[in-house]
This record gives structure tokens, sequence and C-alpha cells, in this order.
């Protein structure tokens, strides 16, 4: 019987999002499966390319003439069914491509490499020397260069080598035509495994002198020196050994051909280090918290069990009732995964959980390398990791037996991804924990606006803890107007009340944190004279100034330029920084308090490896009295001695020109504010702002979740915002405006043509086209049309939106042309 694959190939381009069918030949039909990772011939040229298997049948639809699979990759499938149950369902929920899915959950730092090698062909092969004379003589001199290297290089040579030489492909397939040489794929498959190779004894340390004599063998000196430290060591890793004696690999190899010696591979971890430490401390779970784990334990191996929503205050002690859950799963044999937003920003929660669980716990993240990544996958398949802290892309790690889903601080923007597939992390975790019937656990002090609102209507299951772990009240926040501030003549950023506050503080021994969403010096550059403003030469953005550097830098493509003292426009010298960024705060501060300690914690002090767990440590071993940060201090941080929180310029945030600006706002009053006061010590919160009517900030300040919720939610109705309607955005850029331009007025007819074949007349859910907020990127050029599925089915929408965007997308749009999709997009910048 004729076995077919239908396979997803590895490629970068649209049209190839499909299945393809291929042939399996005989001598694989036992060995390949649904899951599998293949090499199939594909393209121009045949060229072998990776595939996946999604499905295995015995039958064909059309009766045509199929190419063959060339080879199986791995032994063993290296997709489960649940996976690409999980790829169709993304692909359809997200409108991306078959392979976008495939690589998010690919086991990392797998990858195929292969190549095209050319050799003489067994005619050429076979000829005498004067048959061959006269060939060589038919050929120009490219040919006979080509042969002639063949030949130097023992009759085979890899196609990339002659690369330099021009239509040389044209040339090989001529020469293969006529039967000169032959060409064929070779390929290794290249699984980034990175070894130890330990050398031991073969025999007993006590007859090696025998067996020495015995078959007349003389050692060299080295070669004596490697067996005797043998004798006294166990075994020995090869490079220490070359280390320590200044062996050469060469006398090792020799002794393992006498029968010396065994050498063995085993498998390396390599384990991320951990550089931030903290003293562990015991800790009894109060009622509300025992309430939390029981209610999550006692449902767990329930079938069909909703997902649960623990919204907690700030310093409730919700990453205690994470360990709870986890450790009992533990006891059950089962696994679990913890999400943390950014985990860059977060060693705190990743010491907390080494100290309880040890070894166990695995780390994985986007910045580590993919060696790391290889080691973190198979550390998890044999089972030496059981619980793993990640970011969103640590919800696709090959467990056997998950349990456990936790997503902390669930209504942090990071869950979504930005790359495609551009995936909710949240929706993710509810596919697989719902087919996999898993406890998926999601966490907040502020949950947001959307889940809040599905926990309302019954979609989760809510747990509230509503006191501090350490029974005292939240910090209370006191609000400072700064329009009064500057009437009382205080131009200053700091207000009497924040600067008197801080002294306090210090006087009584304890820490302090400053919060300012914004880094850098600055936030634009401008001339007093003539309003010119020094913008980003690639984005439609102004630049943000540095001030160390006299620098203005785009924080969205990095661009830098120096700022003159003259402006570029007008020549005039009134040329000045505008707006405040974290670097000003701390120069400001250090003039007011030239005696404190100051640190500084935003993304310009902590692009450097380790460098935030040195400022973590630092502030935490108390050698600096203030910590001065962006949105980074919001994420989870736990100090005990901090008692004061400054929130510099609250209403900041309001002004974004984002319909979630609000929710943010609220969220990072309420976060911010809650690391102070986490310990014994009762905490205060100084909020300065020149907006104090705003409702965002008065149900702050009162710490009124459900308020801040009511009156949101109302807004987000009127408005048809989310969670009321989705949202797709659609942004097509490019180098040319003009041809962007084209493009989505192209797009934008081919979505009206067909949706007015549906009978569709009326388009007022479609808002656009029109250039983005951001017109401009790295270069390129930006505009945008948002949809909301108001008045039209949503699935409708979508299949309208694929059809143009991915599936016609060659007739639709010029090569030139980037898309990108984004389904309920965290912004519409
Ligand atoms: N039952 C308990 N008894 C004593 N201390 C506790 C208890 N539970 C938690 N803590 C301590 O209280 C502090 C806050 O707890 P934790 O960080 O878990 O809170 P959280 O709810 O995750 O905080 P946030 O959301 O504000 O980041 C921590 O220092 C923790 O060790
Ligand atoms: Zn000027
Ligand atoms: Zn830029």
């Amino acid at each position: 019987m004729e076995k077919y694959a239908k396979v997803i190939v590895r490629s970068n381009t649209f049209h190839t999002d499909n299945l393809f069918t291929y042939k399996i030949p005989e001598f694989l039909k036992n060995q390949i499966y649904v899951g599998h990772r293949v090499l199939v011939p594909f393209g121009k040229g045949n060229k072998p390319t990776e595939a996946f298997v999604f499905k295995i049948s015995d039958t064909l639809e059309e009766d045509i003439k199929l190419k063959e699979v060339v080879d199986v990759l791995d032994e063993e499938p290296i997709f489960k069914l649940e996976d690409l149950e999980l790829v169709n369902w993304m692909k359809n929920r997200y409108l991306c491509t078959y392979i976008d899915c495939i690589n998010l959950i690919y086991p990392k730092g797998y990858k195929v490499n292969n190549y095209k090698v050319v050799s003489l062909s067994d005619e050429v092969l076979n000829l005498n020397e004067n048959e061959f004379t006269d060939l060589l003589s038919s050929l120009d001199d490219i040919q006979k260069d080509i042969i002639s290297k063949i030949n130097i290089s023992k009759g085979k040579l890899k196609t990339e080598k002659l690369k330099k030489i021009p239509n040389i492909n044209y040339i090989l397939d001529k020469m293969s035509k006529k039967n000169i040489i032959n060409l064929k794929w070779e390929y290794k498959n290249h699984k980034n495994e990175k070894n130890l190779c330990y050398i031991s004894l073969s025999i007993e340390a006590d007859e090696v002198d025998d067996y020495l004599k015995k078959n007349k063998i003389n050692l060299g000196v080295k070669q004596k020196e490697i067996v005797n430290f043998l004798k006294n060591n166990d075994r020995v890793e090869i490079n220490d050994l070359i280390d320590i004696l200044k062996a050469s690999k060469q006398s090792i190899l020799s002794l393992q051909n006498k029968n010396l010696i065994d050498i063995k591979l085993e498998d390396y971890y390599r384990n991320p280090e951990n550089a931030y430490t903290l003293e562990q401390k015991e800790i009894y779970l109060n009622e509300e918290q025992k309430n939390a784990c029981n209610k999550v334990i006692s449902e767990m191996f329930d079938q069909n069990k909703k997902p649960y929503m623990l919204h907690g205050v700030t310093g409730s002690g919700k990453t205690e009732v994470y360990m709870e859950i986890i450790d009992y799963a533990l006891s059950q044999g089962l696994d679990s995964i913890v999400l943390v937003p950014e985990i860059a920003l977060t060693p705190q929660t990743i010491t907390r959980f080494k100290n309880r669980f040890g070894d166990i716990v695995g780390v994985f993240h986007s910045q580590l390398s993919e060696g790391q990544k290889h080691d973190v996958y198979k550390a998890i398949k044999a089972g030496n990791i059981r619980i793993l802290i990640g970011a969103r892309s640590a919800l696709f790690a090959p467990f056997n037996s998950l349990g456990v889903i936790i997503i902390d601080e669930f209504h942090e923007t990071s869950y979504k991804s930005e790359k495609n597939p551009k995936f909710s992390a949240i929706e993710v975790a509810k596919f697989i924990s719902n087919k996999n019937d898993i406890s998926l656990v999601l966490g907040s002090a502020t949950p947001s606006i959307d889940e809040y609102y599905k926990a309302k209507n019954g979609e989760y299951n809510l747990i509230e803890i509503n006191q501090r772990a350490n029974k005292n009240p939240l910090p209370k926040i006191e609000v400072v107007d700064m329009k009064e501030e500057l009437n009382k003549g205080n131009k200053s950023i700091f207000s009497f009340k924040l600067q008197d506050e801080i002294k306090q503080a210090i006087k009584n021994n304890n820490q302090v944190i400053l919060f300012l969403n914004r880094r850098g010096y600055a936030s634009f550059v401008s001339c007093r004279s003539c309003g010119y403003v020094f913008q980003c030469e690639n984005c439609d953005i102004s630049l943000t100034y540095h001030k160390g550097k006299n620098i203005g830098r785009c924080h969205y493509c990095g661009y830098e330029r120096e700022i003159p003292k003259e402006c570029p426009e007008c020549s005039s010298i009134y040329v000045k920084p505008f707006g405040v960024g974290t670097q000003k705060i701390e120069e400001e501060l250090k003039v007011i308090f030239p005696e404190l300690k100051v640190l500084r914690m935003d993304k310009d002090t902590t692009s450097k490896k380790g460098s935030l767990e040195e400022i973590l440590n630092k502030f935490k071993n108390k050698e600096a009295d203030i910590l001065i940060g962006t949105q980074m201090l919001s994420k989870g941080l736990d100090f005990d001695n901090v008692t004061l929180v400054g929130i510099l310029s609250a209403d900041m945030m309001l002004n974004f020109p984002d319909f979630k600006s609000f929710e943010t706002t609220f969220q990072l009053i309420t976060q911010v504010s809650g690391r102070a006061g986490r310990s014994d010590k009762e905490g205060k919160v100084v909020l300065q702002t020149y907006d104090t009517d705003h409702y965002s900030i008065r149900r702050a300040i009162n710490y009124d979740f459900e308020g801040f919720y009511e009156d949101e939610i109302k807004i987000r109705k009127a408005f048809g915002y989310a969670p009321f309607n989705n949202m797709i955005s659609v942004v097509v850029s490019g180098e040319n405006e003009n041809l962007v331009k084209k493009n989505i007025q192209n797009m934008y007819d081919s979505i009206i043509y067909l949706l007015k074949g549906r009978g569709i007349t009326d388009f007022e859910f479609i808002l656009g086209p029109n250039p983005c907020s951001i017109s401009k990127i790295n270069q390129n050029y930006r505009w945008q049309i948002l949809f909301k599925d108001d008045n039209i089915e949503i699935n409708l929408l979508k299949g309208i939106i694929k059809y143009i965007c991915i599936t016609k997308r060659d007739v639709v749009f010029s090569k030139e042309i980037n898309i990108s999709i984004d389904i309920n997009p965290n912004s519409v910048l």
C-alpha cells in the first residue's frame, strides 16, 4: 500500500502556506509519523527542505505523480498531536502562517544544514586517459577549472565553494545535463548539542603496569602523566585534563587506541546562572492564602474546570500561593509553568523559586543562547526540570505531564507578542489548559479590564485576597497638585511634600523609590526661538535627550545625534531640552540631597548583562538610599526597607494617545505604590500630578479597583472598544510612501469589493486607510486600516482579511511591502 505525507514546508513565502503532499518511499514507510520532521524536495532545483508532517494517508484525492520524501530527520516525531492542533488554532486565531506558529513551538536549537555536492559522473570516471583529454579539450576554461577543483578535493565538492564563479548554477546544470558531473544534495542534521567528554581508565588502576608490560606498551612522558592522573581520579572531563596537564588531544586519543582509557560523551546542561541572592524566610500561609490554594488544589484533577483569576492586592503574598500550588502539583507528579512579564526584570521572583525548589527550577526567555534553550528543553524532556519560569514562549515547553500554568501580573502588555504570530499568551494558555485539563491561574493586583469583564461574566473562578501578608493597610497615597506647587513658587520637579517625606524616610533609616515613566534626560529638545524640534532621521519621533553624551536618541530605532549649541533652522542659541526623564530626576536629586546615594534603574542602566541584578543587590544591601526608575519598578519588586514611594508625574501617562492609557495609568499607580511598606514597616506614597480629577487617578489613590473598573467599562462600551468588540489592525509599511499608499488603497478596495459581494453596504466598522500615529519607523512609512467587529461576524471579517492579505498577497501587494496583522493589538500606534 502506498503512503503519503501532507507536510508544511519551511519557506518564507506566503504562497507556500499550504499542506503539500509527498509520496513516502518504501524505505521510510515505517519511520515517518505525524509530527515528524522530514526533508522534501522543494522549489526550483528541488532543494531538500525541512518540512513537518501534519497528516499521513494511504489514498490520494487526485491521480498525480508526486515527488518523494527524501529522508526523515529525527527518530521520534518532534511535535505531538496537541502541538499540531495548537498550530492550527493559532493560525486561525491570529491570521498568521503555519511556519510562524511552527517556529514558536519548535524545539529550540534544532536546525538543518543542507548543501549541494558536485562530483564527476560515472561516465567521466570510466574514461581512459585519451578520452578524458578529448573531453577536456571540448570544454571551456571555466568548466575545466571546475573539473580540476573537483579532482583536487578528492572527487567531491560543495557547490558553495564555487559560488564566486558567475552563473555557476547555470553552468553546473549544463554540465549535469551533458552527464559530465553529478549534482546531489547532502545535509547535516545539526542539533546544537553540547556534550562533555569524560575520560576514565578502562582497567583497574593497579593492573595498569601489568597490562603495559604484558602488551609491551611504552608510554610517552605525557601519556604516563595522564595515566597516573587517572589512577588517582575516577574520571575527568577532557578539557580539564588538557588544561591541568597541558596534554594534547593526540596523546589522549593514542591512549584510547591502546585500550587503556574509555571516553564517554555526556550531556552537558548549560544552566544560566542567577546572580541575585535572597535569604530564606519561614512562611506560614494566612487564611486568605490558604483558601486561594485550596480552591485550585481541590480541583486539580477535575475535568473542564474554569481558569482561576487570583485578584490579590499588592504584597498579599500571591507568589507564596503560586509556590504552594506548584508544590502540591509536584507531589502529584505534575509539572508547572510560571509565566512572568519580561523575565530579565524579575530576578527576585526566580530566586524565591530556586530557594524553595532548588535545581528543578528552570528559566527560559528570549535572551538565552540557542544552546541554552536547547539544554532547557532537553532537561525538561528528561524530567530534570519540573518547574519552568519564563516569558511567554515558555508556554511551549515540552513537559510530559504538565499540571499547572501560572501567569503572574497577567495584566502586563508583554504577554501579547509583537512578533508573528502576534499571540496572546493568555489566550494560548487557555487553549492549552482547556485541551489538557491543566490548572490555569492568572494573578494580579490590577487585572486587565478585558479579563476582569470575563471574570464577572463567569469565565473565571475569581479568587480574592484583600489583605496584605503583613496585615498592614496598603500605603496611604497623598496627592500633590503640581499647579499649586507652581503658585507657591516651587519650580523644582520635587514638591515640598515629597522633599519632606524623603528627608523623614532617610532620617528613619528607610529607603525610597521614585517612579517616572520616562527614561533619558528630557523628552525632547527644541529651539525656543523658532520651535524647531530635533527629530529622528528614520522615524516620525522626536529625539529623547541624554545628557552625559549630549545626544538625542530615538527610542524606536536607536538613531543618535549630537545636539548642537545652535539651532540648525534659525541659528539661535536657545536650544533647550524640555520635559523630564529619569536622568534629570537623578541630577536634581543630587542637587537637593547631595549626601544621599542614588541608584537608577531604567533601560539605559540595565542593558548590560547582570547590571539589573547588581542594582537590585545594591539596593537590597542598603548601599543606596533612593532607587529611581521607570515602569520596571512596578514588576514584583519586594524590598523590606522601602517605606516611601514617590510618583513624579502621574498624569503623564494619561495623555498617551491610546484607548488603554487610562487603564495603564491606574495599573502603574497601584503597582508602584504597592512597593512601599511590604514588610513590618508602614508605607507611604506621594503622588504628584497636574490633573487631580481624572477618574484613573482618583480611583487609584483609594485603591478602588472595582470603582475604576465600573468607570472604565462604561467608556469602553460607549466607544465600542474591547472587551465589547474585537479590533483588527492591518499595518502596511515600506520605504516608498506612495507605494505604501497605493497598496493599502488596493487592499481596501479589494476588501470592500468582497464585502459588497456578501451584501454588506455599511462600512462604518472600517477605519482608514490612515497614516499610523507613528507614521514612520526605521525609514518605513506606515499606513493602517482598523477593523472592529461591529455589525459584522468576526469570522467572516477575518476570512476576508486573510484571503486578501495572505492567500492573495502576491496579487494584491507589491513585493517591497510589509504587512502586519494584529488581532486585538495592545496599542494602535
Ligand atoms: N503568609 C505570609 N507570612 C509572612 N510573610 C509573607 C506571607 N506571604 C507572603 N509574605 C511575604 O510578603 C511579601 C509580599 O509577598 P509576595 O511578593 O508574594 O506578594 P505578591 O502578592 O506577589 O506581591 P505583588 O503583586 O505586589 O508583587 C514577601 O516578602 C513575602 O515573603
Ligand atoms: Zn531655531
Ligand atoms: Zn528612529
